[in-house]
């Protein structure tokens, strides 16, 4: 029988540990493309080295009559693409499906050493990411695998919502969650009809001056998404995984998309999902801390010697907590910089300026 102690022990003989930590790579956009999708399929080398992650999607945005050449198409795909650092992820169908059991042996038998993360679609609660466990660690005895794979859920259901805290630790392979805004407002009943972003109609208003009503009052629209993410931000947080922002399905409207990921960001997401090319550039921006705000962390991590205490910088106060703030925006940044030497660079030249005011 398994105890509590056995939460690092393998579901099936000859898999894999399970891991005892998160790797915490750079996943700053989550590309999606459609393996079973000739035009999509060549661009992905081209593209491998502009993304963290490419994600071979087999789930929804794939026709019914398209999975199975999804599916091969990702095998090829992995087989034959030299992916470098970028990571491979794919999204299989969900628990309920008629594909998912083959995505999953398919995959895993074929691929399982190329791929780094699988994402689950719909999950609703432990229960799903249990079943999602023990075949994984069954497949992966089977196929010989040393290096487990990790397991990401998608947030789309109100159930999984409500049980946020459990999904987040129910397997040491959880990696993250990622948010399902057209999925989870379909489950709650939300009068939305959007892939993610906002609604002008949900919004506050100010009092009315006087006895006019329809003047004078300004509105302002309110972020449908910010309980959940925050919700999600807080049980990755407490369980060691990673939170995403998910899709924004206006690709035309880039101003806006920049916006939720922006928001996603500050509240603490790592990265969010490209579904086009166009987005790729987005997520990079956003998800990569701004210069500015890295020279400020490392001016205050520098001033405040061993983190106790307080000092004043430039009229603001600091202390033990500010420096935690600091070190988070500026850890991150030394782990992009040491990828991206143009970055580096950027973090470099604002810190010298920083220092020098
Ligand atoms: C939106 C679509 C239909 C517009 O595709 P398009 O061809 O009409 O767009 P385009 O602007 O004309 O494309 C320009 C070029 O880029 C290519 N291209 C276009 N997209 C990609 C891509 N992703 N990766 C690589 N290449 C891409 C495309 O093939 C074309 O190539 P060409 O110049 O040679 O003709 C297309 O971008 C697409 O299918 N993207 C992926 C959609 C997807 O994966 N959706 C599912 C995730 S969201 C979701 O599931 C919700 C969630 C979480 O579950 C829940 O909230 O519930
Ligand atoms: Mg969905």
């Amino acid at each position: 029988m398994r105890s509590p102690k056995d939460f690092f022990a393998p579901l099936a003989v000859g898999a894999p540990d399970p891991p005892r930590q998160i790797p915490v790579l750079p996943s700053r956009m989550i590309h999606f493309f459609d393996p079973g999708n000739e035009k999509m399929a060549t661009k992905v080398p081209g593209i491998a080295p502009q993304v963290d992650v490419l994600l071979g999607n087999l789930e929804d945005a794939i026709r019914a009559d398209r999975k199975e050449a999804a599916r091969n198409g990702l095998v090829r795909i992995a087989k034959s693409v030299d992916f470098g650092r970028t990571q491979l992820w794919t999204r299989v169908n969900s628990l309920d499906s008629p594909w998912v059991l083959d995505d999953l042996i398919t995959l895993v038998t074929e691929i399982g050493d190329r791929l780094d993360v699988i994402m689950v679609p719909k999950v609703e609660g432990a229960q799903d990411i249990h079943y999602v466990d023990r075949l994984l660690a069954q497949l992966e005895a089977r196929a010989g695998l040393t290096r487990p794979l990790l397991v990401h859920a998608i947030l789309e259901t109100a159930s999984g919502v409500a049980n946020v805290e459990e999904i987040a630790g129910a397997s040491p392979r959880m990696q993250g969650i990622s948010l399902g805004p057209a999925d989870l407002a379909a489950s709650r009943r939300m009068k939305t009809t959007r892939v993610g972003g906002g609604h002008p109609g949900y919004l506050v208003r100010t009092d009315p001056v006087g006895e006019e009503l329809d003047e004078g009052r300004t509105t302002y629209q309110q972020d449908l998404w910010h309980y959940t993410v925050a919700r999600m931000v807080d049980a990755c947080a407490m369980h060691g995984i990673l939170p995403y922002y998910g899709p924004f399905g206006d690709i035309r409207d880039t101003v806006a998309c920049e916006d939720q990921f922006r928001n996603a960001f500050l509240l603490g997401c790592v990265g969010a999902w490209s579904l086009h090319p166009a987005q790729i550039e987005i997520a990079k921006k956003v998800f990569s801390p701004a210069p500015r705000d890295v020279a400020w962390a490392r001016k205050v991590i520098g001033a405040m010697g061993d983190g106790t205490g307080a000092v004043m910088i430039e009229g603001k106060m600091q202390d033990d907590a500010s420096v935690k703030q600091c070190r988070v925006v500026a850890e991150l940044a030394d782990a992009l910089a040491a990828r991206d030497p143009e970055l580096a660079e950027a973090y470099d030249a604002a810190t010298e300026e920083a220092l020098a005011e």
